[in-house]
């Protein structure tokens, strides 16, 4: 039977330091859990909703053109999203918080006490959820709650055991999260008849236990299908979820990958409604489909090469350059490949955006860890992606169809990862996915809050378009 209060978790795995055991109980006095600050901010969000309604539900937001209809509906604004918004130049921002700001006010390793200095993807979370920057302590019980929730049930394991090695990362990770879907909170308790004012308990609930078994899912699939790790999954509950994770796939006294990850996995948990794979989620969970078939959806969108694959495309992409002209590529040497990919009539994979217009605050904040680390100064991938981002503008200007010649994240995200030895790219799009939830999830939160109804856009076909439009 599921209860429709969200259980104070138990914690099960060995020997937790006394702080985080206490945090895992959610019996630290006077420290919230992300439970409870979701349901203080509720009202609040409720009440703005009416009030937008009851002032402006006539008012216009804009005309649809056919070329909006024909062109995948760039830049109509169809959607609400809470968690962040994009500008087409200054990049993304997190409940108003651009990300420099983020590094600076969100709780990180170094606060913690973890080794390391990145924001933590926990702090992301809860400042997505709630629109409120957490205190150290909040994110400690939080870390705790998902370590404690982590393990994955024994026949997700043998599911995810009996994929081929050959079946895609991605597709294993989507399957997985899918079937997880079988202990569904928000499942378990529409068919009993839950009230539609209380929808949000129960998906707040699996969202959280989703974030938590996502690292766990993603280290057996490395485990699998790379050899990589102890096979065992094992979580540490005075660790936080990427400590646990790094620990997982073998990498755990790697601190620079480490931190790496945690800031990789805080910047790219949202960006904004309109893109594939956090609007899929939108879109599914909006037939009320609990959490984990909404987020399983959102993953195969994000397994596109026009999307989060291409992190994945970029490293085959360069190494292939590295192949053909050595490790210590001129610019001209770049000029050239670049000039070979267009005219063979393929993208050049971490360039252009479909809403930004300037070069990617990700990148840059991805730039900058990379700046900050002696041990990736003399690596010639690290080196090669600079020089690429210095280059490639000039040269898809001068091609002259890219809206956005800038490099977006995906331009230095995968070369990092592969000069600290996670050099399996297939599995790049697999440490996205287990970051966009972060964003994903909070806003279905927030559809099922805010009783959103079922997405459901009018579609017409040429003959009723030209009909409309009174062409012959
Ligand atoms: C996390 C993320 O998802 S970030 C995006 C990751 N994806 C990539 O890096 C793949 C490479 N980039 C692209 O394919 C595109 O820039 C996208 C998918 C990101 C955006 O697509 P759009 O909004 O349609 O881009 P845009 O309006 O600039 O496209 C106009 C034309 O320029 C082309 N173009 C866009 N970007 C590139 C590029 N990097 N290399 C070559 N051509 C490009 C498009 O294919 C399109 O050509 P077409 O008219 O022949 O169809
Ligand atoms: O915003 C987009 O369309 C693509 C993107 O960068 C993301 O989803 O992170």
């Amino acid at each position: 039977m599921i209860s429709l209060t969200i259980p104070r978790v138990a914690l099960r795995a060995a020997a937790p330091s006394r702080q985080f055991a206490a945090a895992a109980n959610g019996s630290v006095r006077g420290v919230k859990t992300l439970t409870e600050a979701v349901g203080e901010v509720i009202p609040k969000k409720r009440e703005e909703l009416a009030q937008l309604k009851s002032s402006s539900a006539d008012k216009s937001l804009g005309e649809v053109k056919v070329s909006n209809l024909l062109g995948g509906m760039r830049g109509l604004k169809i959607m609400l999203w809470e968690g962040s918004v994009l500008d087409a130049n200054t990049g993304i921002t997190f409940h108003g918080k651009t990300i420099p700001d983020c590094e600076k006010e969100l709780p990180n390793a170094k606060d913690l006490g973890l080794g390391g200095k990145e924001m933590l993807p926990e702090s992301m979370l809860w400042l997505l959820l709630t629109g409120n920057v957490p205190s150290n302590e909040e994110v400690k019980q939080l870390s705790a709650e998902l370590a404690a929730k982590g393990k994955l049930p024994s026949f997700v394991e043998k599911i995810i055991d009996s994929f081929p090695k050959t079946l895609h990362p991605m597709t294993q990770f989507a399957a997985a999260v899918g079937a997880l879907n079988h202990d569904s909170a928000f499942a378990a308790a529409y068919t009993k008849g839950i009230k539609k004012t209380e929808y949000w308990q129960p998906t707040l609930e699996d969202s959280i236990d989703l974030v938590a078994k996502l690292p766990a899912i993603a280290a057996r699939i490395y485990y699998n299908v790379f050899g990589k790790g102890d096979g065992q999954q094992k979580i540490d509950t005075s660790k936080d979820l990427i400590g646990n994770y790094a620990e997982m796939i073998g990498y755990g006294g790697n601190e620079g990958l480490t931190d790496y990850l945690r800031l990789y996995i805080a910047i790219h948990g949202d960006h904004e409604g309109g893109n594939v794979s956090a609007h899929t989620a939108h879109l599914v969970g909006s037939a009320l489909s609990d959490p984990y078939l909404s987020y399983s959806a959102a993953l195969l969108g994000l397994a596109g090469p026009l999307h989060g694959l291409a992190n994945q495309e970029v490293l085959g992409w360069a190494l292939g350059m590295q192949d053909k002209v050595g490790p210590n590529a001129s610019h001209e040497q770049i000029k050239e490949y670049l000039w070979d990919t267009l005219k063979s009539g393929r993208v050049v994979p971490g360039y252009g955006h479909a809403v930004l217009r300037r070069p990617d605050p990700r990148f840059t904040a991805l730039s900058r860890f990379c700046d900050d680390r002696p041990e990736l100064q003399q690596s010639s991938i690290v080196q090669l992606v600079k020089k690429v981002s210095e280059v490639a503008p000039g040269v898809l200007k001068e091609h002259g169809k890219t809206a956005n010649p800038f490099p977006n994240v995906d331009a230095a995200s995968g070369c990092v990862l592969h000069e600290y030895g996670l050099s399996e790219f297939r599995y790049y799009t697999v440490i996205f996915g287990i970051s966009r939830a972060i964003g994903a999830l909070p806003q279905l939160v927030m559809d099922r809050a805010l009783g959103l109804p079922i997405e459901r856009p009018k579609s017409m076909s040429i003959a009723a378009l030209n009909k409309h439009l009174g062409n012959n």
